[in-house]
């Protein structure tokens, strides 16, 4: 009887993890070489789930394609390592189990990673490879991108009449990574022509069966499930997973409710859980009608933390508007910086960045500093976040944190890398780019976190990004920047601008873009100064008339500042004829320059434009 017209009597037995248990024996080495290297082994972990009780076991190929065996310079050895698999699977059935080719997903938390192309042209070499050597029939697994089974389970309907079993893997009990409904989900691979729809890896039994109570019974095709045998443990160095056979035997009937006709083990999994599942299960009649539970209305209510302050995009659009930069200290001593930050805002600046580590140089946190400002001076502060430091896991944390002291204002940069600053042996983490990070701020904003889980709250970020003007193409910094729109930013920030012609070059490149800048000016404070940014700071240039201008002052320091001081002012000018926003950096925590240069933009702002000064203060 075909595997189809079986499952379509009885329940089927599949086998467990392959993986996991090559592991727990201590192998460290690309699981699916040992097709050719120990094909016995393989053999015998077959046969161990056979003899358990498995009516169907899989081929040991989960990463048998190139993008995966490429880690282990085997990307050439595809055909062989699949060939084999499949003809391990075979020995080791007898003809009495159905031998089900693998093909494992690629695509995780960021699935633009591996372009749709690389993913047909990895899927299609190991599907023909499994194919020729002969199957029962394919299983697609642990599929966290629904896209990506969706384009390969089209590819594979259209290569075979064999059965498909294709299988999801999600982390929150209902739902996507993209927040489908799994309900929904699986429809669309019925309707793909996939035989069996299902779940596997990630959970374990209970979450497992959360989600199959949501599930209806599919029209055209059949129910699989394979879970976890547990969440993994890590100790001494290792993962092991903990969940024991007994627990799987008392969850097989509830499977069996469920509607699944396949029910097999992912991680963790050995003979003894698919024995626990055989004993219950093993040629029971599956179940044809079910109740579904109605899954619970997901209730995602707007911030509780209140924005005490209009966001700066909609600040700047409507009125000239001042930032300034004044970095965290260096030193455990924060007496100058909230001296500084005290005459800022007596100089009516709208916000105080607090930069994130700039040039990747240990500071006082700006998370800690930013709240100070904030409750102590009631200063708007505008908090740096770099992908430097931390990974998706602390980056989300700490927005959490922002949000929860209402530090709504924040700058997402990819950051200076670690090299460049006082800890070059740090590690760069960069699990994601600044452009994540954008869709990754606006996905709270929508009350989700980065992998679609429900966070019951929205977040109200304002959400700047960085635009550095200073580069050999100002044409794909502007690209950048409309990618950056496109990911969820509300306005820009530049990097310091130091001559009038730029400034208009920045106007002409960028007027089209729906999001304001605040543009970049930074006070020069002495020749040494300038000629410092300008040959060793990343992305700052600064024009030869300039240098000159400063260089010529080299032997009166106090009149170099003044000559910086006046640069800067007629920049100003310049920049109010083009732009609303001005970003000042205060050069070493020097805040009387800036906050000059903030009074004086407010006055020119009154007079250019004929706003009082007084609005421009606005605490
Ligand atoms: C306003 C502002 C504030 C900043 N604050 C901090 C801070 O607090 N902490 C910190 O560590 N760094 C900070 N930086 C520095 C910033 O992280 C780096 O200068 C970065 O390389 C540019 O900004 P980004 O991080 O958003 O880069 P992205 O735009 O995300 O660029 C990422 C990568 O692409 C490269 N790239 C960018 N544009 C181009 C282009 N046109 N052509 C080719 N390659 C390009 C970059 O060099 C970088 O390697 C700040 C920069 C600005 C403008
Ligand atoms: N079926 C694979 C194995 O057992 C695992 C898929 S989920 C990582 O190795
Ligand atoms: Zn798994």
């Amino acid at each position: 009887m075909s595997f189809l017209e079986k499952l379509n009597n009885q329940i089927l037995i599949a086998d467990g993890a392959m993986g996991t248990l090559l592991y727990s024996y201590g192998t460290d080495c690309c699981f699916e070489e040992l097709n050719l290297s120990q094909p016995e082994q393989i053999q015998n972990i077959h046969k161990a789930y056979i003899d358990a009780g498995a009516d169907v076991i899989q081929t040991n190929t989960y990463a048998g394609n190139y993008l995966k065996l490429q880690r282990y310079g085997l990307e050439d050895s595809v055909k062989e390592i699949n060939s084999a698999a499949v003809r391990n699977a075979k020995k080791a059935a007898q003809n009495n189990a159905y031998v089900l080719g693998t093909i494992g997903g690629n695509r995780g938390i960021k699935p633009d990673s591996i372009s749709i192309e690389e993913l047909k042209r990895s899927f299609r070499e190991q599907l023909y490879c499994l194919l020729l050597e002969g199957v029962d029939g394919l299983l697609l697994e642990t599929f966290y991108d629904l896209e990506e089974l969706e384009i390969i389970l089209t590819i594979a309907r259209k290569e075979t009449k064999l059965p498909i079993i294709a299988q999801l893997s999600h982390q929150e009990p209902g739902i996507l990574q993209n927040q489908t409904p799994v309900n929904e989900a699986l429809k669309r691979l019925e309707g793909l022509g996939a035989d069996v729809i299902g779940l596997n890896c990630r959970l374990g039994p209970h979450h497992m069966l959360v989600t199959l109570e949501q599930i209806e019974l599919p029209k055209h095709a059949f129910l699989s499930a394979y879970p976890n045998a547990s969440l993994p443990t890590y100790t001494d160095g290792k993962f092991h997973y903990e969940g024991d056979a007994d627990y799987f035997r008392q969850s097989a009937r509830a499977f069996r409710n469920e509607g699944v006709r396949l029910l097999g083990g992912c991680c963790g999994t050995t003979p003894a859980h698919i024995k626990a599942f055989a004993s219950e299960l093993k040629n029971s009649v599956p179940v044809t009608e079910k109740v579904v539970k109605l899954k619970p209305k997901k209730v995602i209510v707007e911030s509780a933390v209140k924005r005490e302050y209009a966001p700066l995009q909609e600040v700047v659009k409507e009125r000239p508007s001042v930032i300034v930069e004044l970095d965290p200290p260096r030193k455990l001593d924060t007496s100058k910086f909230f001296e500084g930050a005290k005459a800022l805002k007596e100089a009516g600046i709208d916000s105080l960045t607090l930069a994130d580590n700039s040039l990747a140089t240990v500071r006082i946190s700006n998370e800690s500093l930013g709240y100070l400002v904030k409750t102590e001076l009631g200063l708007r502060p505008l908090i740096h976040i770099s992908c430097r430091d931390r990974n998706i896991i602390g980056l989300q944390s700490h927005l959490m944190g922002l949000h929860t002291l209402g530090l709504n204002d924040v700058l997402a940069i990819t950051g200076d890398p670690a090299r460049v600053g006082d800890f070059p042996g740090a590690s760069s983490v960069y699990d994601v780019s600044s452009f994540e990070l954008i869709q990754m701020i606006k996905q709270l904003n929508e009350g989700l976190s980065f992998s679609g889980k429900d966070l019951g709250q929205k977040t109200a970020f304002s959400i700047a990004a960085a635009f550095n003007p200073n580069v050999r193409s100002l044409e794909k910094a502007v690209k950048r920047l409309e990618k950056k729109i496109h990911m969820g930013a509300d306005y820009f920030i530049s990097q310091p601008v130091f001559s009038e012609e730029k400034l208009i070059e920045i106007y002409e490149n960028t007027k089209h873009l729906n999001a304001p800048i605040y543009i970049g000016l930074m006070p020069l404070i002495s020749s040494k100064n300038a000629e410092f940014l300008h040959n060793e700071v990343p992305g700052i240039k600064i024009a030869d008339s300039i240098r000159e201008r400063m260089a010529s002052l080299t032997d009166n320091p106090l009149q170099a500042t003044r000559e910086g001081i006046e640069i800067t002012k007629s920049l100003i000018d310049a920049a109010l004829d083009l732009f609303n926003g001005i970003y000042l950096i205060t050069p070493f925590l020097r805040y009387e320059l800036t906050a000059e240069l903030a009074l004086y933009a407010g006055k020119r702002a009154s007079e250019v434009r004929g706003i009082s000064y007084a609005e421009n203060i606005i605490y």
